[in-house]
């Protein structure tokens, strides 16, 4: 049984606005463009890349560019660039990449709107912080997403996000993992970009990523691959480490084992009790996923197998 805290439906894509995201140079006008492309390395990419654009009449605005071996391995490649009237030339640009960057090159590539605000839904538990921190930042205009809804096994939260005017779900875990999947996939279906598990403390089934088909992004509550699983901070406690962390990585059926994206760490001491390592923590996983959630919502990642490349 759902029960939705303050609307029966999730929000629709609100109307796009301009914003000038934390990178400056792509701003969310109607005429930036960001062109990702990646695959095997080869002679003249970049000049074809630069050339096609230049032909199209666009401005390249930033560029960043990287091959994982100079004897040939994988390239990748994010262009910032301006074009007027960009919306009306997209087909047109769509259909001069395909023949020259697929059919000529055989490489894969994305071109998106700057000012398409990515859709989230973000799933909680009991922990807050990593949720209002997410809420308060877009509100602040740091993060170019829209979070649409916010789901969560527990009622708690609900209280918290009512202010913000987003629809809260509470789906329970007690009716069983497939049934509060179901009801997930009910409630995301064509309504969102990206699910951030902020501090979710449920496992999502392999079932579940294959069919909700959008990326999904979790904040692990230390610096991986150390401490994977439930209770890292009293683990690392165990351990006496004296550097605790947090790792934001995209979600495989393989419990915190995914491509990470974003990671950081701070000093702690043998007078730091488990709870004293959760409070400092709560910190770092703040920082850490709002990063990696505004890298992902500007098109800065790019995944090489079980890794990443972060422009
Ligand atoms: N398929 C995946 N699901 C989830 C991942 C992931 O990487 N792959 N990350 C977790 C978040 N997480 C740590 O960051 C985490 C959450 C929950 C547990 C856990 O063991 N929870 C319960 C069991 C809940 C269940 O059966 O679903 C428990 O405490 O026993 C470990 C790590 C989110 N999901």
């Amino acid at each position: 049984m759902t029960t939705a805290a303050t609307e029966e439906t999730p929000r629709q894509r609100p109307p796009q606005e301009s914003l000038a995201t934390a990178s400056g140079t792509d701003s969310g006008s109607k005429d930036i463009g960001r062109l990702i492309v990646q695959g095997t390395d080869q002679h003249g990419i970049v000049a074809s890349i630069s050339a096609l654009l230049s032909e199209a009449g666009a401005n390249i605005v930033s560029l960043d560019q990287h091959s994982s071996d100079p004897e040939g391995g994988q390239f990748f490649q994010r262009t910032v660039f301006s074009l007027p009237h960009l919306p009306a030339r997209l087909e047109e640009l769509r259909e001069k990449l395909d023949a020259r960057l697929t059919g000529e090159l055989g490489l894969s590539w994305q071109l998106v709107e700057a000012r398409q605000r990515k859709r989230v839904a973000v799933f909680v538990s009991k922990s807050d912080h990593c949720l209002l921190d997410l809420l308060w930042r877009q509100r602040r205009g740091e993060l170019p997403m829209d979070i649409v809804m916010v789901v969560s096994n527990h009622p708690d939260l609900a209280k918290d996000v009512r202010p913000f005017g987003i629809p809260y779900f509470h789906v329970p875990a007690s009716g069983g993992k497939v049934e509060a999947e179901r009801r997930h996939l009910e409630l995301l279906a064509g309504n969102v970009d990206l699910v951030v598990l902020a501090r979710y403390m449920q496992i999502i089934t392999e079932d579940f990523l294959e069919a909700v088909g959008v990326p999904v992004i979790n904040i692990h509550h230390s610096f991986l691959p150390a401490f994977i699983g439930a209770g890292p901070y009293q683990k690392a406690k165990d351990r006496g480490v004296k550097l605790i962390g947090a790792t934001a990585h995209y979600v495989t059926k393989d419990l915190d084992e995914g491509p990470i994206i974003e990671q950081d760490a701070i000093r702690v001491s043998h007078r730091d009790s488990a709870q004293d390592l959760a409070r400092s923590g709560a910190d770092v996983e703040r920082r850490v996923l709002s990063r990696a959630v505004a890298a992902h919502c500007e098109d800065r990642i790019l995944r090489e197998g079980n890794t990443t490349v972060v422009f």
